[in-house]
This record gives C-alpha cells, sequence and structure tokens, in this order.
C-alpha cells in the first residue's frame, strides 16, 4: 500500500509518494519515512522517546513525539533553503519510539541510553525527539561511548544545569549539570543558545560557566542578530563532534505555546530556522529536539516548528 521510492538496493526510501497516497493518509511515521525495520540500515535513525517523569511544571511531554509525527505530514522532499534533498542524499529511517518506564526516572534513564546504543547499531546517527529534556542525559551517554566527549550546542530557554529538583538529580532541569559531570561534553565547545528569563540565584550562571558552557542569550540575538549569533556559536564549536539539543522552549511562547515551563522574549522560529542552516558543515553526530507538549499546544503550532527544526537539521546532516 505504501507507494515509496525504492532506491538502488530496492529499499524504500524517502516520504510515501503525495502525490499517490495524500498527505493525511496512512500512519504517520516521521515525514512518512519508511521505518527502520523496513530497511537495511539506516544513515539516521530517527527515534521518538516519549517519557515526561522528568518534568518540574507542567506534565504531557510524553505525548510529543506522536504529535511532531503527525505534523510531519507536509514536509516535503527538497529543502530549497539548503538546496538539498534531505531524504535522498542519505538513507533516513523512523525507528519508533523507545519504551520508558513512567514511574522510575533511573530506570528510565537506562532504558533510554540501552535502546539509543542498540539502534546505533542499525544507523550511523540518531535525532531523538522527546519527551521532556532528562532524556537528554542517556543520550549523551551514548553518544559519549560512540565519540568520546561532544561539544553540546543547546537551543533553551533554560540553562538545564540545576542540582537537584527536591532531591532528585535526573530531571529535565538538570541533565546538562550530571552530562559535565560525567565526562560526557566538550568542556571547550560546548553553549547554550536562546537564554532567557529569571534563575533561582546569581549562583546558577557561575554553576554553568564552571560546567562547560558559554551562553549566546535571547537577548543578544535580538540585539546583534542571527548572523552574529552564528558567527559565535561556530567559533566556540569548531571541528569537535557535535550533538544539537533543542528545547522548544527556545521559541517565545508566541511561536511554540506546546510546551511545559515557557518563557516570555525568546526566538522567533525563522531565527531558529536560520541558525540551524548555518551549521551544515560542522560534525553532527547527533540531536535531540524535546519539550514538545501538545495539552497546551494550538492549531499545531508548536508540533510543525519542531517538525522543520528537525527537517533542517536533517538537511544540515545530509552529505554534500
Ligand atoms: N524545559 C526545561 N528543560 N527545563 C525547565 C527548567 C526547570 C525549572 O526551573 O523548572
Ligand atoms: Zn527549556
Ligand atoms: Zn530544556
Amino acid at each position: 500500500m505504501q507507494p515509496f521510492s525504492k532506491d538502488a538496493t530496492d529499499e524504500p526510501r524517502g516520504p510515501v509518494d503525495a502525490s499517490v497516497v495524500p498527505r493525511f493518509a496512512g500512519i504517520a511515521t516521521f515525514a512518512r519515512l519508511p521505518r527502520l525495520d523496513e530497511v537495511e540500515r539506516a544513515d539516521i535513525a530517527i527515534v521518538g522517546i516519549p517519557f515526561d517523569s522528568g518534568v518540574s511544571y507542567r506534565p504531557g511531554a510524553r505525548f510529543g513525539p506522536a504529535h511532531v509525527r503527525e505534523a510531519s505530514r507536509l514536509l516535503r522532499p527538497y529543502n530549497p533553503a539548503q538546496d538539498v534533498f534531505p531524504f535522498d542524499a542519505q538513507q533516513v529511517a523512523d525507528a519508533g519510539d523507545i519504551a520508558a518506564n513512567p514511574f522510575d526516572i533511573a530506570a528510565a534513564v537506562g532504558e533510554i541510553e540501552a535502546g539509543a546504543r542498540q539502534l546505533s547499531e542499525h544507523a550511523d546517527r540518531l535525532v531523538a525527539i522527546g519527551g521532556d529534556h532528562t532524556i537528554a542525559l542517556p543520550l549523551l551517554r551514548a553518544a559519549h561511548a560512540q565519540h568520546g566527549p561532544v561539544a553540546v550546542l543547546h537551543f533553551d530557554a533554560h540553562l538545564d544545569t540545576w542540582d537537584t529538583y527536591f532531591g532528585a538529580p535526573m530531571t529535565h532541569g538538570t541533565p546538562f549539570r550530571r552530562a559535565s559531570e560525567e565526562g560526557l561534553i566538550d568542556l571547550t565547545a560546548s553553549m547554550h543558545v536562546g537564554i532567557r528569563g529569571p534563575l533561582y540565584s546569581k549562583d546558577d550562571l557561575a554553576d554553568d560557566d564552571r560546567l562547560g558552557f558559554a551562553i549566546v542569550t535571547s537577548e543578544f540575538v535580538e540585539e546583534h542578530g542571527v548572523a552574529a549569533a552564528v558567527e559565535r556559536i561556530r567559533a566556540r564549536v569548531g571541528d569537535a563532534p557535535l550533538y544539537i539539543s533543542i528545547d522548544i522552549d527556545v521559541l517565545d511562547p508566541a511561536h511554540a505555546p506546546g510546551t511545559g515551563t515557557p518563557e516570555a522574549g525568546g526566538l522567533t522560529t525563522r531565527e531558529l530556522l536560520r541558525m540551524l542552516r548555518a551549521l551544515a558543515d560542522l560534525r553532527i553526530v547527533g540531536a535531540d529536539v524535546v519539550e514538545v507538549a501538545p495539552a497546551y499546544d494550538h492549531a499545531q503550532l508548536t508540533a510543525i516548528a519542531a517538525s522543520h527544526v528537525i527537517y533542517e537539521l536533517l538537511s544540515a546532516m545530509a552529505p554534500g
């Protein structure tokens, strides 16, 4: 029933042909791509991680993967902004979801790391759809196992380098502190982009600096523009293996209302997409897009933004 186009080895490749099967028909994989079990192996596997037991405020990001897949039906094969066919240039397949224990965060984190490591045997790189930001820790553990310390380029309103919440060390506000403590990240090449809003204390910034992050604030982007922000990012990251973690709340709530801890004064979708396009020649080894919570979304705004963010990431990761 699925009229995929076939590649040279007769495998399905790229989205189902929208001129044969309307976009709104069929079960939603990301961008209507083949499933990982339909292909020999993938250059990139998209994987959902429906876990949100690490949230500090509004719950619901566990429903993010299904919501983003649903909104990704409208993506098309050619990306003129990067002059690339992201699904022709590489085999991209949807691996489904990693099942994670919703009642035991430590168990879930172990399951996510194990799931990511297992997937890495079938795909060169992973792009994960969250889920809350807790999932970045096990994903970084898996990336570190393959590449050693990675540069983390973290788009977010929040630092996510806090220590604990109610005594809990693994939450959506703490993944990058744990990752830094565990030696998973390159302390000379990591950076947050889009930071804004109230903190708990001035020490939060000093701690963050000590943990190895430079910062481009949302205000910096407004004052100096995307090109200046990109220049800072590129100077910081250099040619280190790069893991990109995108919390959708980096966008202004006007652009992405469907998220758990929204903060006023964020980036526009246009600004974020432009920044991602400017990273195409960097050594991207993996990525996640997290914190999409459909219960607070309207008209799929947040999920459409997330699906386009993933599309730009896939385009930036395409060879050539
Ligand atoms: N959305 C993420 N990742 N973090 C939210 C910040 C945690 C808090 O201060 O409540
Ligand atoms: Zn955030
Ligand atoms: Zn976050």
